[in-house]
């Protein structure tokens, strides 16, 4: 795999995988509240490691006292977000990029049929035009609801960079990813073994939208 595209925080030992075996954790992760905050302060680490990797300036601040100078972000990426589980991952990038604007899309995976198959409807997005795009969703498991959302977004303009932000990835997700979007770069908590038979990761953590808001009926 592409290490220049592929980002994975869990390789450099940090307190994000507390947040992290927390998610995966049967027991805890039943705390509902716990389960979505563990997934904000994760994208909370995660918006900081992308910071690093964005264009900043210098620019003259005044104090009470002086001025100073400062080296500022130039331009705060545009938050896009899968509806349902993204919701509690991208609070945790709003709360670092608090002047983001954001895009939201509905999309979900369609379940029994014999191929897995994701129907995307509700979309609101900024102009993405020459933007930086953050998308953030914490599952990627085939990588079909991100390859679906990215190309529906593109009727809002075509972005400078893209990003994909996830807390857990499995390998052919990845590989998905790289194959039908070629210049997307690609940050994840943790990069799991594989996919069982219902495209569920493994080990993974379960159902994220189910474990933040409840069982779908
Ligand atoms: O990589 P994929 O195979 O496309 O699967 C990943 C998608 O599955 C989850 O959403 P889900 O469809 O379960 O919807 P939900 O958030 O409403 O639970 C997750 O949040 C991703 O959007
Ligand atoms: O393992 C998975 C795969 C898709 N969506 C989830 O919530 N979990
Ligand atoms: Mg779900």
């Amino acid at each position: 795999m592409d290490q220049n595209r592929l980002h994975i925080l869990s390789q450099t030992p940090s307190i994000a995988n507390h947040f992290i075996s927390e998610l995966r954790d049967v027991t805890i992760q039943t705390d509902t509240m716990r389960f979505r905050k563990n997934l904000e302060r994760l994208a909370e680490v995660m918006a900081y490691r992308i910071s690093e990797t964005l264009q900043f300036a210098p620019q003259t601040i005044q104090t009470p006292l002086a001025q100073t100078q400062q080296t500022l972000l130039q331009e705060f990426p545009v938050l896009a977000t899968v509806l349902r589980a993204g919701l509690p991952f991208h609070q945790g990038f709003l709360n670092y990029f608090d002047r983001s604007n954001c895009a939201f899309v509905a999309a979900y995976r369609v379940e029994g049929g014999r191929e897995l198959t994701v129907h995307v409807d509700y979309l609101a997005a900024p102009d993405l035009q020459d933007q930086v795009l953050v998308l953030v969703d914490p599952m990627l498991a085939t990588g079909k609801s991100l390859v679906q959302t990215y190309n529906a977004l593109l009727r809002f303009g075509t972005p400078k960079r893209f990003i994909i932000a996830a807390a857990i990835a499995s390998p052919e997700g990845v590989e998905f990813l790289h194959q039908e979007l070629p210049n997307v770069e690609i940050w994840v908590g943790a990069l799991d073994e594989k996919l069982d038979e219902h495209s569920y990761i493994v080990p993974g953590l379960g159902d994220a939208g189910d474990l933040a808001f409840g069982a779908k009926k």
